[in-house]
């Protein structure tokens, strides 16, 4: 049984308040002492010694949400006019008629809007799922201030129209407030992306040097902050998948390399990588929603060096989610997945920018190696170094537009040598499954910003690495901080993030043991009687 906490609009939701002497609320702060339990794993020959770990830690949320604003580099695509239309529609609760009769806005498919956490059970048993955004304060996407640039200057009401993702009586409510929002001009190197893309860039800025372009970021950023008076601004990009850049030495492996290289207009660095320095220096956390390798090592070290966050890469939005929910599935009961054959089509123009080899190149890659790490974690079905054939095709059909038609087939050794393959026909409506997802990725990174913690070993507050691996969920590449395993299992990353929320307030993880009901539960004891 599990009791239903109505967030229907209008009615609040519930008031988490955890009754434990390690965590304490104050006006400014919630302040959690939390046990971090881990296993430490030596391996000697042919012994595997493990040693139960525990590690104390303290965490402390600023209670204030502070007035977020997201700038999108990218912001007249199907997904930047999405996300902005959405966002007026659930904030203004604009209804629509729809094939269906009256339809009202929701964020279905954002897991800080839309999904729930379990915190536990009551003595009777009954179940309680609480709204995931409900543990911690957390900005409501209806507060968002929305902004951003685009190398095409049409207005966010043609943008939406041109996107034909939402239903057009929506369009049409929303065209009187979607007219006025238009994109600032941006940064467009034609070699980065498509030469199919050069009609559309009408809006680019003619600084004459990378640095100049890079000192306007810097301003817009800083004059959108003053201007609407925000606390946050996360700048995101959504614009088209570049090519990726060179990675070497003198190019982009250090912090000095990168910011000489811009004063030096080198070729090799790219649009977003401007954007990305732009962000950092003006103190931004920058977030990429596009497969290209942005964050370089350059870009890497300077948001360590100003303790910016920094996430990426590539929305995980629709067939790689799948994928990474059948192969954890299938390796983890122990059947040996050997072929992927991953094929879709899609009409939209992040399709039409990916029909030229080196931007479909990036998108191959982080839709190939979404599989590793479950691949990896079973010796038993797959040898060093051995893994599943799989191959990744992207059409372009312009009839099909923004509902991208996936077609995935996983052929599996099972039991005695049998085969056995699943086919699945997905028909993703691109935009509307990406964008929720640009919502959680600004939502939990300006909640990191307002997480503090210290340890026994470190009593001074220091926040979370600035390579923000908590947001791996939302993405199909997860950029990590160096020498951390790549999760892209899809459970394992919503458990991750959801038990670091609850550390944030003192509570234990969900383990799903349910010994409560297959034993004779004990009473609890504090951490000092263990
Ligand atoms: N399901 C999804 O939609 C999904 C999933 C994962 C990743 N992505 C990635 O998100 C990005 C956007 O997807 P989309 O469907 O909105 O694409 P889109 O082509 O509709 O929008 C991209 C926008 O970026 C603009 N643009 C290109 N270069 C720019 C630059 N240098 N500065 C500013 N604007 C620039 C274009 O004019 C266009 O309006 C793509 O890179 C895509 O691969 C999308
Ligand atoms: O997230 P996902 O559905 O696996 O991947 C999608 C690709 O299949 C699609 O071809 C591309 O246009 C989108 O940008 C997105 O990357």
């Amino acid at each position: 049984m599990s009791r239903r906490f109505s967030t229907e609009k209008g009615m609040d939701v519930p008031n988490i308040e955890v009754d434990s002497e390690n965590v304490e609320y104050t006006e400014e702060h919630i302040t959690a002492k939390y046990l971090y339990t881990k296993n430490q794993v030596k391996v000697e020959e042919n012994t595997v010694k493990v040693t139960p770990g525990f590690h104390k830690y303290t965490f402390q949320t600023e209670r204030k949400v502070g007035k977020t604003g997201v700038m999108l580099i990218g912001l007249g695509g199907n997904n930047g006019s999405t996300i902005t239309a959405a966002i007026l529609a659930n904030k203004h609760n604009v209804c629509w008629n729809g094939r269906t009769g009256k339809l009202e806005p929701n964020y279905f498919g954002s897991l800080t809007q839309a999904s729930t956490i379990r915190l536990g059970s009551t003595n009777d048993g009954e179940e309680i799922h609480v709204p995931f955004n409900s543990l911690l304060p957390m900005a409501h996407p209806n507060d968002f201030v929305v902004g951003g640039w685009d190398i095409n200057g049409a207005n966010l009401a043609d943008a939406t129209d041109r996107a034909a993702v939402l239903d057009y009586d929506l369009r049409q409510k929303l065209r009187p407030e979607l007219e006025k929002i238009t994109p600032m001009p941006s940064i467009y190197y034609p070699d980065f992306i498509a030469a199919n893309q050069a009609d559309r860039a009408d809006n680019v800025l003619s600084t004459g040097s990378k640095q100049k372009d890079l000192e306007k970021i810097r301003s817009d950023i800083k004059e959108f902050k003053s201007k609407h008076d925000l606390d946050t601004v996360v700048v995101l990009w959504t614009a088209n998948t570049e090519r990726f850049t060179d990675v070497e030495p003198g190019l982009n492996m250090t912090a000095d390399e990168i910011l000489n290289s811009v004063k030096e207009n080198k070729d090799e660095v790219s649009p977003s990588n401007i954007f990305a320095i732009a962000s950092i220096l003006e103190g931004c956390p920058y977030i990429n929603g596009s497969p290209q390798n942005t964050l370089v090592p350059g870009v890497i070290e300077l948001s360590e060096k100003h303790n910016v966050f920094i996430g990426g890469d590539d929305f995980k939005s629709g067939q790689t989610k799948m994928k990474s929910v059948l192969m954890d599935f299938l390796v983890s009961a122990g059947i040996k997945v050997e072929a992927i054959a991953s094929y879709n089509h899609l009409g939209n123009n992040d399709g039409k920018n990916l029909d030229a080899p080196a931007q479909f190149r990036s998108k191959e890659i982080s839709k190939s190696n979404v599989v590793d790490d479950m691949v990896a974690m079973n010796s038993i079905l797959y040898k060093e170094g051995e893994h599943p054939d799989h191959v990744v095709v992207i059409k372009y059909i312009p009839t099909v537009g923004d509902s991208k038609r996936a077609l995935d087939e996983y052929t599996s050794r099972i039991f005695m040598n049998g085969m056995n393959t699943i086919v699945m026909h997905n028909t993703c409506e691109d935009s509307l499954l990406a964008t929720p997802l640009i919502i959680d990725l600004v939502c939990m990174t300006e909640l990191m910003t307002r997480i503090k913690y210290k340890t026994s070993d470190s009593p001074d507050w220091q926040s979370f690495k600035p390579v923000l691996s908590v947001l791996s969920y939302m993405l199909k590449a997860p950029l990590v901080p160096k020498g951390t395993p790549v999760v892209n299992a899809l459970m394992k990353q919503q458990r991750c993030a959801t038990n670091i929320l609850m550390a944030c307030i003192g509570l234990n993880p969900d383990h799903d043991m349910l010994l409560e009901h297959k034993t004779n539960l004990p009473g609890t004891v504090s951490r000092e009687e263990l």
